[in-house]
């Protein structure tokens, strides 16, 4: 397992230590529960506005596992802002969409089993529905277990642009925006908040609404 030391620490992140050191427990906890084994997952962080700087992930990394140097800072369209830097997560642009919604300040991106399994189960009707659930009021907004969540499910690509435009368009959906998260499919979730806490707090529920979903089909 490799330590990291201040003097690997790269200056230019240097002024994001509390962001990062956020971004590194959450894989730690994340892989402890298997929702972010080896170096599937990738975690984001908007640290500027004006103009949009997001602090992601480096591609390839162990997220049980991430060293303070395992950061990488882009912009808006997910260039790096700094030279010199590790490539950022191979899925950056899918933060970069999220984030384009202000209001959005963290974004994190699990391979959980259930979620993997479901996506495929699911894949078929577009998406799974949440309803019923008291947990369901875990998810920002929500305020009774009458909700109806419906996370879509996108086919998976190794082409990010292609998906990135696809949920950047359902983001911006008049009819049904995309409001805590989606699934991509045989891959993973992606969802965020306003801050790293209620992303956290949101990948939690969501994480436990699919076991709740895979373990009553098992049930049955
Ligand atoms: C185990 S490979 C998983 C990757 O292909 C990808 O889906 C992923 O989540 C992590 O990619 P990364 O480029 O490290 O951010
Ligand atoms: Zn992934």
């Amino acid at each position: 397992m490799s330590i990291s030391t201040e003097s690997d620490f790269p200056a230019h992140l240097q002024p994001y230590a509390e962001q990062i050191d956020g971004l590194r427990e959450v894989g730690r906890v994340f892989w402890e529960r298997g929702w972010s084994v080896g170096t599937s997952s990738n975690y984001s962080v908007v640290v500027d506005r004006n103009p949009t700087k997001i602090l992601v992930t480096a591609s390839g990394k162990h997220k049980g596992r991430l060293s303070r140097a395992d950061f990488v800072l882009v912009d808006s369209h997910g260039e790096p802002i700094q030279a010199e830097q590790p490539k950022s997560s191979a899925e950056t642009l899918l933060h970069c969409v999220a984030a384009e919604d202000s209001s959005v300040g963290a974004i994190l991106h699990t391979h959980s089993v259930w979620s993997t399994v479901l996506s495929d189960r699911f894949s078929a009707q577009g998406g799974i529905l949440l309803e019923g659930y008291e947990m369901l009021k875990g998810l920002s907004g929500v305020t009774t277990h009458e909700h109806a969540e419906w996370l879509p499910i996108f086919e998976n690509t190794q082409h990010i642009p292609d998906l990135a435009a696809k949920v950047k368009a359902a983001m911006q959906s008049p009819e049904q925006p995309l409001t805590h998260g989606y699934i991509i499919r045989k891959h993973g979730i992606y969802t965020w908040g306003q801050d790293l806490d209620e992303a956290f707090r949101q990948i939690e529920i969501l994480e436990f609404l699919l076991e709740c979903v895979a373990r009553t089909g098992a049930l049955s």
